[in-house]
C-alpha cells in the first residue's frame, strides 16, 4: 500500500479548483510560487530533518537548532535568496531559533527607532549576521505593565555615555528569545534618567557579548531562564535572563528617532507621540494573526485527512464509517477550517491597514495610529486564543493517536500555546482594545465622526434599534444581514458598557470593576471586524472554478459558528430572537454538508508539504496505519526487548510478588 494515494477518492470529489484556491491562500500567484519552491527546498534537504526533536535532550535540542539556523542562513546566501524568500525558508524549517528574533524584533526596531546615522552603523551589521540581535523588554517582575519596567539607563554628561543598572532582583530581564546563549546585542528597553528626571523608558541598543570570544561583557549576567512547556517545542530557544551592574554605552546608542540626549544632558523630544516607541510591537502582532491562520491550518490539514481515512463503526456493506461523516465531527472541524480561512484574510488586510498607518506616520499623521493598536492588539487576541483552542480540539478529533508525537499536534501545541502570552498578553490586549471603544463612544458625543473599523458607531441610532430580517434558515446567508447583526450586537454591548461606566464618579474604577463585561465587548468587536473583512474579501473579483462559492461557504461557517458559540450576546442584547438563533443552526448544519465533499480539497490548498506537517495521521496520501506502526518500532524504547531497569526494578519487584505469593 506504501505510496497509494487513500485519499485519492476525496480529492476527485471537489468541485472547485484546488490549484486557484492554493493561490488565494498564498495572497497572490508569486507568494505561492515562493512558497511552495521554499517549502521544497527544506523538505528536500535532510539537514532540515525535524523527527527526532521529541528525542532530544536540551543540550542537543539547543545546538541542533543552532545548526539548522546556520544552514539555513548559508543556503540563504548561496541561493542568494531575497528578504521575502528567506522569510518563507525560515518559516517551513519550523523550529524557534534566535534568528526569529533577530529578523522579527531587533532589525525592525532598528529600521524603526534608528536616525539615519544610527541605520548606516548598525544595519549593515545586522543584515549580514555580523551582529545578532534580541529584543530585551520584559522583566522578571513587569511584562504587561511597559511603563513599571525598572532597568534604568542613566545618562553620565562627565563621560558621554548611558549606565544601564538594574537596580533590583525583579529589574532583571526575563524571557527575551534569543538573550541566553546567542546574541551579541540586544534592544534593552529601560528608563531614561537624566539631569534627576525620568523620562520613562527607551530602546537603547546595547552590545552584550564580546564578537571575538562570545563571553558576556564585564558588568552583565547572563544565562537561560530553563525548560520551557512541552518536549521539544519552544525549547529550541534560548529564553534568557540578563543583569546589569552599572554597564556603561556611548550615548549614540539610544536610538533616537523619537527623543534625544544633547551632549549637555538635555532632553529633547520630537513631536511624535510616545506611543511609537510600541511600534514594533504593532508589526509584530500583526505578523501574529498571520501565523495563526498558519498554525490552524496546519492542525485542521491533519485532523481532516485523518478524519477521512479514520472509520468507526457503522458497517452497512462491510465498510465502517469514516469520522468526518459524523455530523458532531464535522461540526467540530469545519468551523475550525473557516476560521483558518478567516484568520488569513483578516491578517491580509491588517498588514494593508499596517502599511497604511507606517505611511501616514512617514509624514507625520498620526491619526490613525489609535485603530492599528487596537485592531492589531485585539485581532492578536481572538485569532491566537481560537489557534490555541483549534490545536487542542484537532488533537482530540483525532483520538487517542493525536495524543502521540507523530500525530505532530502535541508538538505544534506546546509551541504555538505562548502566543496567548507572548507580544502581549491576550486579556491586557482586550482590555487596550475596550479603552479604545470607550474612548471612541465618549467622541460620539462631542461630534467627532468614528472612522475605519468603528466607522459602524456613526449609525450607532439605528443599530440600537434595528431588528433582524431573518425569517427562514437561508435568509442568514445574506451578508448584509449577518454583517448588521454583528455591527448592532458589537454596538449594544459597547453602548451597555458606556451606561453603566457612567454610573460610577472614577471612571478608572469603573473600568476596573467592568473589565469582564468590557473584553466581551472588545472581542464581540474584533469578531465583527473578521467578519466584515471577509465579506469585504467575497465582494472583490475571487477567478477560478468554484472558488468564490468555497469562500462564501465557509465565510457563512466562521459568521453563524460565532454567532452559535457567542448566542448569549446575541439574545441578551436583543439582536437576534431565539427561533432566529435556531435557523442559524439550521443553516450551519447545511453548510457542513456543503463542506463535505471539499474538505479535503480545501486543506490540500495549504500547500503543506509532509515535512512541514510533520505529522503521519496528515500525510497527503492517507497513508496512516503501517507509517504509525513503522514509526513505533523507532522509539529508543524499542531498541532492546528487555528495558534498561529490567534488572534493577521489575525483576526484583517480580520476585518479591512471587515471595508474598508463597507465604
Ligand atoms: C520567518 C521568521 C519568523 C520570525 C518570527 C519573529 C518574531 C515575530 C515576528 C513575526 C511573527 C511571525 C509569527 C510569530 C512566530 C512566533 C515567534 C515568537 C516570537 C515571540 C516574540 C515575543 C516577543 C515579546 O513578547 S516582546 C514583549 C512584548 N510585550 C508586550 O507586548 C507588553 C504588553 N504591554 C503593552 O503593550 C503596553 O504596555 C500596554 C498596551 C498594556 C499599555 O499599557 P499602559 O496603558 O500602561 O500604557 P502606556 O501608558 O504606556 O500607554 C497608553 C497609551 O498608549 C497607547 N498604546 C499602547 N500601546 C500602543 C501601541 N503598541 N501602539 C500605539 N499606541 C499604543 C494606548 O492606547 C494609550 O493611548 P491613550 O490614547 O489611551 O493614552
Ligand atoms: C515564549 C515566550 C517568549 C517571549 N519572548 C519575549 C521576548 O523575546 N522579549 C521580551 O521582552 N519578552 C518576551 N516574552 C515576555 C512576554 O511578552 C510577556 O510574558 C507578556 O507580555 C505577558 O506579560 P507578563 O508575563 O508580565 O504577564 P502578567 O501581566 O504578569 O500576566 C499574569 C496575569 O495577569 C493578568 N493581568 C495583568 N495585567 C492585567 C490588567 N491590567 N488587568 C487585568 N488582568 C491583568 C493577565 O491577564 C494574566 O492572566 C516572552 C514570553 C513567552 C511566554
Amino acid at each position: 500500500m506504501e505510496g497509494v494515494d487513500h485519499l485519492a477518492h476525496e480529492r476527485n470529489r471537489a468541485q472547485f479548483d484546488v490549484d486557484e484556491m492554493k493561490i488565494v491562500w498564498a495572497g497572490s500567484r508569486h507568494a505561492y510560487e515562493v512558497s511552495d519552491r521554499m517549502s521544497r527546498l527544506v523538505a528536500n534537504d535532510p539537514a532540515f530533518r525535524k523527527d527526532n526533536r521529541a528525542q532530544l535532550t536540551r543540550k542537543e535540542l539547543f545546538k541542533n537548532t543552532l545548526r539548522k539556523a546556520t544552514y539555513a542562513w548559508k543556503r540563504i546566501l548561496e541561493l542568494k535568496l531575497s528578504e521575502e524568500e528567506a522569510g518563507r525558508l525560515r518559516f517551513f524549517v519550523d523550529e524557534p531559533a534566535f534568528t526569529d528574533l533577530h529578523w522579527g524584533m531587533f532589525v525592525p526596531f532598528l529600521k524603526g527607532q534608528g536616525t539615519e546615522e544610527q541605520l548606516q552603523k548598525w544595519l549593515p551589521l545586522a543584515n549580514r549576521l555580523q551582529i545578532i540581535g534580541c529584543y530585551a523588554q520584559t522583566e522578571l517582575g513587569h511584562g504587561s505593565n511597559v511603563q513599571g519596567l525598572e532597568t534604568t539607563a542613566t545618562f553620565d554628561p562627565k563621560t558621554d555615555e548611558f549606565v544601564i543598572h538594574s537596580p533590583t532582583l525583579t529589574s532583571s530581564k526575563w524571557w527575551p528569545g534569543g538573550l541566553g546563549k546567542v546574541s551579541t546585542h540586544a534592544i534593552v528597553f529601560s528608563r531614561l534618567i537624566t539631569d534627576g528626571q525620568d523620562y520613562g523608558v527607551h530602546g537603547f541598543l546595547v552590545q552584550i557579548r564580546s564578537l571575538n570570544d562570545h563571553s558576556v561583557l564585564p558588568g552583565i549576567t547572563i544565562g537561560d531562564i530553563g525548560m520551557k512547556f512541552g518536549n521539544g517545542a519552544y525549547n529550541t530557544m534560548d529564553n534568557g535572563v540578563m543583569h546589569f551592574d552599572h554597564f556603561r554605552i556611548p550615548r549614540d546608542q539610544l536610538l533616537t528617532r523619537i527623543s534625544q540626549v544633547t551632549r549637555e544632558g538635555k532632553y529633547v523630544q520630537s513631536d511624535a507621540p510616545r506611543q511609537l516607541v510600541y511600534g514594533t510591537m504593532v508589526f509584530v502582532r500583526k505578523a501574529i494573526v498571520i501565523d495563526a491562520s498558519s498554525a490552524l491550518s496546519r492542525a485542521v490539514c491533519i485532523a481532516t485527512r485523518y478524519s477521512a481515512v479514520r472509520r468507526q463503526f457503522g458497517s452497512q456493506d462491510g465498510v465502517e464509517t469514516q469520522v468526518i461523516n459524523y455530523k458532531t465531527q464535522q461540526s467540530r472541524l469545519f468551523p475550525l477550517l473557516a476560521s483558518a480561512y478567516a484568520f488569513r484574510f483578516v491578517g491580509e488586510w491588517l498588514q494593508w491597514l499596517y502599511t497604511d498607518v507606517t505611511q501616514r506616520l512617514a509624514a507625520s499623521d498620526f491619526s490613525t495610529l489609535p485603530e492599528a493598536h487596537a485592531c492589531t492588539a485585539g485581532l492578536k487576541s481572538i485569532t491566537t486564543a481560537a489557534t490555541a483552542d483549534g490545536i487542542e480540539e484537532c488533537r482530540k478529533l483525532c483520538g487517542g493517536h493525536g495524543y502521540l508525537c507523530s500525530s505532530g499536534l502535541p508538538e505544534l501545541f506546546a509551541v504555538y500555546v505562548p502566543a496567548c502570552t507572548y507580544e502581549g498578553d491576550n486579556v491586557v490586549l482586550l482590555l487596550q482594545v475596550a479603552r479604545f471603544l470607550v474612548k471612541t463612544m465618549s467622541q460620539l458625543a462631542s461630534g467627532k465622526k468614528p472612522v475605519g473599523t468603528a466607522a459602524y458607531m456613526g449609525r450607532l441610532q439605528h443599530l440600537m434599534e434595528s431588528s433582524c430580517k431573518v425569517q427562514k434558515a437561508e435568509d442568514w446567508l445574506n451578508p448584509s444581514v449577518v454583517l448588521e447583526v454583528f455591527e448592532a450586537r458589537s454596538a449594544r454591548m459597547s453602548v451597555e458598557c458606556a451606561k453603566r461606566l457612567g454610573e460610577f464618579t472614577n471612571q478608572e474604577e469603573g473600568f476596573q470593576e467592568l473589565s469582564p463585561s468590557l473584553v466581551e465587548a472588545a472581542a464581540a468587536y474584533c469578531q465583527l471586524i473578521i467578519v466584515s473583512k471577509y465579506i469585504e474579501k467575497l465582494q472583490g473579483d475571487i477567478p477560478g472554478k468554484g472558488i468564490k462559492e468555497q469562500l462564501q461557504i465557509l465565510c457563512s461557517i466562521y459568521a453563524l459558528y460565532t454567532l452559535h458559540k457567542h448566542k448569549g450576546d446575541f439574545l441578551s442584547t436583543s439582536t437576534i430572537t431565539p427561533k432566529q438563533a435556531s435557523l442559524a443552526d439550521d443553516q450551519l448544519r447545511s453548510l457542513y454538508s456543503q463542506v463535505r465533499p471539499n474538505a479535503i480539497a480545501l486543506v490540500d490548498a495549504f500547500n503543506y508539504t509532509d515535512h512541514y506537517l510533520g505529522s503521519i495521521l496528515g500525510r497527503y496520501d492517507g497513508n496512516v496505519y503501517p507509517n504509525l506502526y513503522d514509526e513505533a518500532w523507532k522509539d529508543p524504547l524499542n531498541d532492546s526487548a528487555i528495558p534498561d531497569g529490567y534488572h534493577e526494578y521489575i525483576k526484583p519487584l517480580l520476585k518479591q510478588q512471587l515471595r508474598n505469593a508463597r507465604l
